[in-house]
């Protein structure tokens, strides 16, 4: 890896199962600015990965441009668990917002209910819930259970990504009073750049480590012209600086973000970790180091250590 100073391998097992995984594997890479992360997972095509490596590069080479603010308020993100779990994450996490995964498999609103009883129990009536979908209901489907999680939260701050196709959000947000949140439909469309969500959403979710860096990010964020959460991909520390460097140099910023997912992983790879306290993630100046033993506990090995050094090494070929 000539391109870089030093690169690690981590695998670092998860608190719960959250986006099909278990394990959060990646590297952090070392340039003469500092530590960057790669951590595309694994469903994703080299073309793809190249621009989640755009994003360590940024950081371990130049850094980020100028925050406007020093603290991020964030949401705490509450996994597919049971209701006595989901209102022990809320209530010990000191945040005034919470996401909620919902729409886990196809018969999951009952459930989906009962957990957003539990999570507006322990957040009290003023804290603000939102929903995350993940682009499985389709357009009948999202707005009846977009009216019954409603009413079971007291209350929706907004739905990220209900249905897959820009047109089925338009047609979701036509028919709801919840407002509609975009995520994979920016992240994930052939230009996030010119992709119009204007009619299809109220909020932009953004993050950076799968647009290719901070400074594409806010371009990324204006061209959308919504108000913005800025919300994580499950990095370590270290890929989560740049989220926040993003968070922090956004003009406006209306809404908590999703960046406290720390409590998601069972380690870290640094020794002072993005913990939130009283609801908020301090800004960093630069990108935290890695601790050599924690590297070490949670190196990768193996077939899997095999695998992601090729993809590094065609993903930097492109
Ligand atoms: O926004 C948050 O609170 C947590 C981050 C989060 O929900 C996600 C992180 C990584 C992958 C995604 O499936 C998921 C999301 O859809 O927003
Ligand atoms: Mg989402």
């Amino acid at each position: 890896m000539a391109a870089f100073d030093d690169v690690r391998f981590f695998a670092i097992p998860m608190t719960t199962r959250f986006r099909g995984i278990t394990v959060r594997e990646g590297a952090v890479l070392r340039g003469p600015n500092g530590w960057g992360e790669f951590c595309p997972f694994d469903d994703y095509d080299d073309a793809v990965a190249a621009t989640w490596l755009a994003t360590a590069v940024e950081q371990c080479t130049q850094g980020w441009p100028e925050p406007v603010r020093d603290r991020i308020p964030i949401n705490c993100t509450v996994p597919v668990v049971e209701p006595a779990r989901a209102h022990e994450i809320v209530a010990k996490s000191g945040c005034g917002t919470a996401k909620v995964k919902v729409a886990d498999h196809p018969e999951s609103l009952a459930e989906d209910i009962a957990r957003l009883e539990a999570v507006r129990d322990a957040l009290g009536p003023q804290g603000a819930i939102r929903v995350d979908a993940n682009a499985v209901w389709d357009v009948d489907t999202a707005v009846r259970h977009i009216r019954r999680l409603d009413r079971a939260a007291g209350g929706l701050e907004y739905v990220e990504q209900p249905c897959r196709t820009i047109e089925e959000l338009v047609a979701v947000r036509r028919r709801v009073d919840v407002r509609i949140a975009a995520d994979e439909s920016i992240r994930r469309a052939e230009d996030p750049l010119s992709v119009d969500v204007t009619q299809a959403a109220d909020v932009a979710v953004i993050k950076c480590t799968p647009l290719g860096g901070v400074r594409r990010a806010m371009r990324v964020a204006e061209a959308a012209g919504l108000p913005v959460v800025v919300s994580s991909a499950l990095e370590t520390s270290v890929g989560l600086a740049a989220q926040l460097a993003l968070a922090g140099a956004l003009p406006e910023l209306g809404f908590a973000c999703g960046l406290g997912t720390l409590s998601l992983l069972k380690g870290d790879v640094v020794r002072d970790s993005f913990r939130v306290v009283d609801g908020y993630l301090p800004v960093p100046a630069k990108p935290p180091t890695p601790d050599p033993e924690l590297l070490q506990r949670y190196e990768m090995t193996g077939d899997r250590l095999t695998w992601w050094q090729d993809r590094l090494s065609r993903v930097l070929a492109l």
